[in-house]
């Protein structure tokens, strides 16, 4: 049985994935045609690629249908419910960087906290009888982080792309999503509340804790032994 590696099928993610392999003196690349989602991978024997969109590797690692899978950080822990069950990191691969941050608009001069979010919520509540409207795809991670902030007064609208118009166009009154550079909030006329990020994301190496690992243990070895690894625990090489 051959160890299965998932990346990012597409995009800025799966070229950095292949460099930051390459990097390391392992060849990852497409076969077929550039709608062909299947590749090979020189330098370890018995790895096979798997092309993926980002977002479904969370979910193939943790059904163990791939035993290594390369995504953002943040869509594991959005996706899977008690992550570090299902997977364990086995590194932070240093690019993908985006930030899940709160954003209102420019115009709300009374909020640049979290605190003065939660007041605003209660004043909007008192004022139009239903809750302040927060767009996100990131629903576990945003109700985490504002239950643990104590805040309460607010529903989320989901929203799978395009977040940051959902205030332009009445759909909501705030947003938590990505960003990296900024572009997009400012193009919106949106700002960061203040204060830690929800989540810093990152590109990362996982490993599926229930793939069969029984005949892939010691491609696991060598491949950690190449990528300059060490081998996760719980994963140990059979013989
Ligand atoms: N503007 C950005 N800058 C940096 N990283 C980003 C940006 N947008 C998304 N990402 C990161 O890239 C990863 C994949 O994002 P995205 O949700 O767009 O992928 P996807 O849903 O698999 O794409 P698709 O469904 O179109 O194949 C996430 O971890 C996210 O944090
Ligand atoms: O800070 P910036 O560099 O402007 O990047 C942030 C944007 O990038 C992502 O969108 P993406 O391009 O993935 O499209 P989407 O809106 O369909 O999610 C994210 O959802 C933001 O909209």
């Amino acid at each position: 049985m051959s160890l299965k590696l998932g990346v990012p099928s597409k995009g800025r993610l799966m070229e950095q994935t292949f460099d930051w392999f390459a990097d390391r003196g392992l060849r990852l690349a497409r076969t077929g045609s550039a709608r062909e989602y299947a590749g090979t991978v020189n330098g370890v024997d018995g790895v096979e690629l798997v092309l993926l969109s980002a977002s479904e590797i969370p979910r193939e690692l943790a059904a163990g249908r791939i035993h290594l899978g390369v995504t953002g950080s943040d869509l594991v822990r959005e996706t899977l419910p008690d992550w570090p069950a299902s997977v364990t990191e086995l590194a932070q691969m240093g690019f993908g960087h985006a930030d899940l941050i709160l954003a209102v608009p420019v115009t709300w001069v009374d909020v640049e906290t979290l605190d003065d979010l939660d007041a605003a919520a209660a004043a909007f509540r008192a004022r139009h009888g239903f809750r302040l409207r927060i767009a996100t795809k990131y629903h576990r991670l945003v109700r985490e982080h504002l239950r643990a902030q104590g805040v309460a007064d607010y529903q989320l609208v989901d929203s799978q792309g395009a977040t940051e118009g959902t205030i332009r166009n009445l759909t909501a009154e705030a947003v938590a999503d990505i960003t990296s550079t900024g572009e997009t909030l400012r193009a919106n006329h949106l700002k960061i509340l203040q204060g830690s990020p929800i989540h810093q994301s990152q590109a990362t190496l996982f490993a599926a804790r229930g793939a069969d690992w029984s005949s892939t243990g010691q491609t696991l070895q060598r491949l950690s032994d190449r990528l300059g690894l060490p081998m996760p625990t719980g994963f140990s090489a059979q013989v």
